[in-house]
């Protein structure tokens, strides 16, 4: 039997088992851009099969010992799979080999995470008695797995975030369907694939492989379908939530996430953090430092620090364990940041690093002279580019830190206490990191944003709150 890298045809993972589609798909190595496999490309039919089986295991319920258990050994499974599933990331996503192991590490993490939150799932007692003619009552309330979740995610953290969804949601005692990222399918194959090792009952999770849109229509328009808990770009969200009718979407968006650096900290370590959580992945990362407001007093010689942090840093083969920096998801995502940092520097834009791209690589940039009108700073460049901007006083740099769409997390460097927590008070994000880069996350903290970077938290114990209704049962004695 061939083993999972050997595979070169993955078909759809429904009811625990393979099925391959006429319509395939090719999935590219990243760094050779040359095809490693072909997956299956679901079709209605499927869709709807999936669904119906999932709906079918969710009538079936696991208790939470058992749910804990089956989560735990996935986890195991997971670590002593680590080297294998690293791999797989560096093909598929272009990941250096020391992120792939970290990025296998922390998905072990999240579900063992999910697997302890999923004992601890309960309402509360309710002091219903306390009203008056209720003194005969008592209340208390349960938390009730939805149903059928439909969990869509993107392309540049393919197994963590996955198990972000199925974790939680399983945990939960829900059934979860999933759609992984058409360009990074197939780690989520090979995770089903322990999952059912692990004892997964047929039904709780199915992998539908192929075009987002397509299965994602399919998907809304299926009132078996409970939840959608999506993450991805912004504009695809905003679909999902206007066709989703009554029921409940948790969405993890975009960002251009901003540091502040005031000229009381420790400059060359910020600008070494801010490097580090630029250019990891590829700046492929939804918390990716994109704005950096510096003290007027300090600009040049953070900008010297960063200059000298980035031209370090090694870029190339992904699969090298010298390499910080590999390719982006594909050449046009490369291309399209190379369009934006020319537009910028067309209207005034200074590249103080970088700036070059060869065919799917582009190089860590560092622009300067950056303002709030160009698409390199409003928008989100999901990219290896960081924009410097001085500032004056402390309520300037707040005021440009707020003016954006987006708001999932921020970053402020200073030892002024009051201006930290003022920072932390009036900037407009789901999360507001002090001392460091809005780079930073572990797996078991709330994690979303507002405005355009979605509504709702993951982190597994908060996930499942949004994935159970609480129910409320008042007995008349
Ligand atoms: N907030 C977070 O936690 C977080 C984490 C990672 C990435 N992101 C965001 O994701 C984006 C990059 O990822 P991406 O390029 O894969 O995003 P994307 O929105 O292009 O795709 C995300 C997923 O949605 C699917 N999809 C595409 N069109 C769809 C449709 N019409 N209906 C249903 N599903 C559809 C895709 O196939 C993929 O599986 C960035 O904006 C980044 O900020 C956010
Ligand atoms: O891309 C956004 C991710 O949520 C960041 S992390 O990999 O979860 O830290």
């Amino acid at each position: 039997m061939q083993t999972f890298e050997q595979q070169k045809e993955f078909g759809l993972f429904i009811n625990n088992q393979t099925k391959m589609t006429e319509q395939k798909i090719n999935i590219l190595d990243k760094y050779s851009l040359q095809p490693i496999a072909q997956v299956a490309r679901a079709g209605k039919e499927d869709v709807e099969e999936a669904v119906r089986g999932a709906q079918e295991a969710f009538k079936t319920p696991l208790s939470p010992y058992e749910r804990y258990q089956i989560l735990q050994k996935a986890a195991a499974k997971l670590r002593e799979q680590q080297e294998g599933f690293a791999n797989l990331l560096v093909k598929e996503v272009g990941k250096p080999i020391n992120e792939s192991m970290g990025e296998v590490f922390r998905s072990a993490l999240t579900l063992e995470i999910a697997a302890e939150e999923g004992k601890r799932v309960a309402g509360e007692g309710v002091p219903i008695e306390a009203a008056p003619g209720s003194e005969n009552r008592r209340a208390y309330t349960v938390r009730k797995p939805v149903g059928v979740i439909a969990a869509i995610t993107p392309f540049n953290v393919p197994l963590n975030l996955v198990c972000h969804k199925i974790g939680p949601a399983l945990a939960s005692g829900n059934s979860v369907v999933l759609k992984p990222s058409d360009a990074t399918p197939l780690v989520a194959l090979k995770l089903a694939e322990i999952l059912k090792e692990a004892g997964l009952p047929t039904g709780k999770l199915q992998v539908l492989t192929g075009h987002g849109a397509e299965i994602g229509n399919w998907l809304l328009e299926n009132n078996k379908v409970n939840m959608f808990t999506f993450t991805g770009s912004t504009s695809v969200g905003k679909y999902i939530k206007e066709h989703a009718g009554l029921r409940k979407v948790a969405l993890e968006l975009g960002n251009n996430s901003a540091t502040i650096v005031h000229h009381d900290t420790d400059v060359q370590a910020a600008a070494k953090a801010v490097a580090l959580k630029s250019f990891n992945n590829a700046g492929q990362v939804c918390i990716s430092v994109q704005r950096v407001f510096v003290h007027r007093s300090v600009h040049d010689e953070f900008v010297q620090h960063l200059k000298k942090a980035t031209e370090s840093i090694q870029v190339g083969d992904p699969g090298k364990e010298t390499t910080d920096v590999g390719p982006m998801i594909s050449e046009d995502a490369a291309q399209r940041v190379e369009d934006w940092v020319a537009e910028a520097v067309h209207e005034g834009a200074k590249i103080q690093v970088g700036g070059q791209r060869k065919e799917a690589v582009f190089y860590p940039t560092v622009l300067t002279n950056v303002t709030e009108t160009m698409r390199v700073s409003y928008d989100e460049i999901f990219g290896p580019v960081v924009c410097v901007e001085a500032y004056t006083g402390t309520e300037e740099s707040i005021q440009k830190v707020n003016n954006s769409d987006y708001g999932l997390q921020a970053g402020i460097f200073t030892n002024d206490l009051n201006f930290a927590l003022q920072a932390a008070e009036e900037i407009e994000v789901g999360g507001v990191i002090i001392n460091d880069t809005p780079g930073y996350r572990v797996d078991h903290m709330p994690y979303g944003g507002v405005k355009n970077s979605g509504t709702g938290k993951e982190g597994p114990k908060y996930a499942i709150e949004e994935m159970t209704e609480e129910k409320l049962i008042v007995w008349n004695r």
